[in-house]
């Protein structure tokens, strides 16, 4: 079966300004993949091209095996979309706007099925202008998901939901990965990635410059090792490994792309030497070193 969603080498070019440089991603059938990235990395220009709101400058998308501009009537019932700004009128009521939202949807599920999803039941009778912000954004994946959709398009689903209400989010977002939905999301939240990619792709001004499962992506980066200096060394006494030591108040940390030869050493030498490496820390990069790397242009 082909991919949920084919993406090569997409532009997207506003005026002068290029705000997506050759992008290419997959999304599997049945996972989530999210795209990460640094305020105006891209990551919307990227959604809505694959949503078919415009056309790309140069490159190709396939949604469900479909270009989703020219084939919009067969792409766009079957898939739910979350965009970043909801857009229903305040006037409305919850209850009102998931009723007008899914009038033409062909299995739409029941709006009281779609409000208690978002845990949003209690507020069905509330004028959308009373709504918390995290309530709205509750309400615009509502009516993302009131279609039965088989594809969800979410660019940051969790923006501005308070710490409970993200996590139920996440736990509805995993039951209908349970169901088979694939979900293309993207966020600034890098826990939430952790927590619900099958793959991620970093994007940084318009580029990909990570991609892969979290582990994967991780892997890419140094991992650390830290411990007290021993009393009477200096950075010199120490084996050599592979990688840099650094030391700050009597504390050694060492960044090593080889964690396993680098900790084999260093513990065989303590050994032999009878040293002792107290508080010793060992791990690999997080995601937030990963990121913040990329962010500060290490990468
Ligand atoms: N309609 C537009 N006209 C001109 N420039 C735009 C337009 N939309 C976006 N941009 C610019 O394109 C770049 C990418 O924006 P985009 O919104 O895709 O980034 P993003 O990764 O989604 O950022 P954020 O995390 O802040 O939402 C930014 O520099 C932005 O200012």
């Amino acid at each position: 079966m082909t991919a949920a969603i084919q993406v090569h080498g997409l532009r997207r070019r506003y005026g002068t300004f290029e705000a997506v440089r050759g992008v290419s991603f997959d999304v599997e059938r049945g996972e989530l993949f999210a795209l990460l990235g640094t305020n105006g990395a891209g990551k919307t220009s990227t959604l809505e091209l694959v949503e078919g709101l415009d056309r790309p400058t140069a490159g190709t998308v396939r949604v469900l095996g479909r270009d989703p501009v020219r084939d919009r009537a067969h792409v766009r019932p079957r898939t739910g979309v979350m965009l970043q700004e909801g857009g229903f009128p305040p006037d409305l009521t919850p209850a009102e706007a998931l009723r007008m939202w899914a009038g033409p949807l062909p299995a739409a599920r029941p709006v009281a099925e779609a409000l208690d999803l978002v845990d949003l039941t209690h507020r069905a009778g509330v004028r959308i202008r009373q709504l918390s912000g995290g309530e709205r954004r509750r309400l615009d994946l509502a009516a993302a998901a009131i279609g039965r959709p088989e594809l969800l398009i979410l660019d940051e689903p969790t923006t501005g939901l308070d710490p409970q209400s993200r996590h139920d989010t996440w736990r509805l977002l995993r039951a209908l990965l349970g169901d088979g939905v694939t979900i293309l999301l993207s966020t600034h939240y890098l826990q939430e990635a952790q927590e619900l990619a099958d793959r991620v792709a970093i994007l940084h001004e318009g580029a990909v410059v990570a991609a892969g499962s979290v582990a994967e992506v991780v892997a890419g980066f140094p991992a650390r090792i830290a411990f007290d200096l021993p009393p009477g060394l200096t950075l010199d006494g120490l084996p050599d490994v592979v990688g840099a030591y650094s030391e700050a108040g009597g504390r050694v940390t060492l960044h090593t792309t080889a964690l396993q030869a680098a900790l084999t050493t260093l513990l065989g030498w303590a050994a032999a030497h009878d040293v002792a490496l107290d508080g010793l820390d060992a791990r690999s990069a997080t995601l937030d070193e990963a990121f913040l790397s990329i962010a500060g242009g290490a990468a």
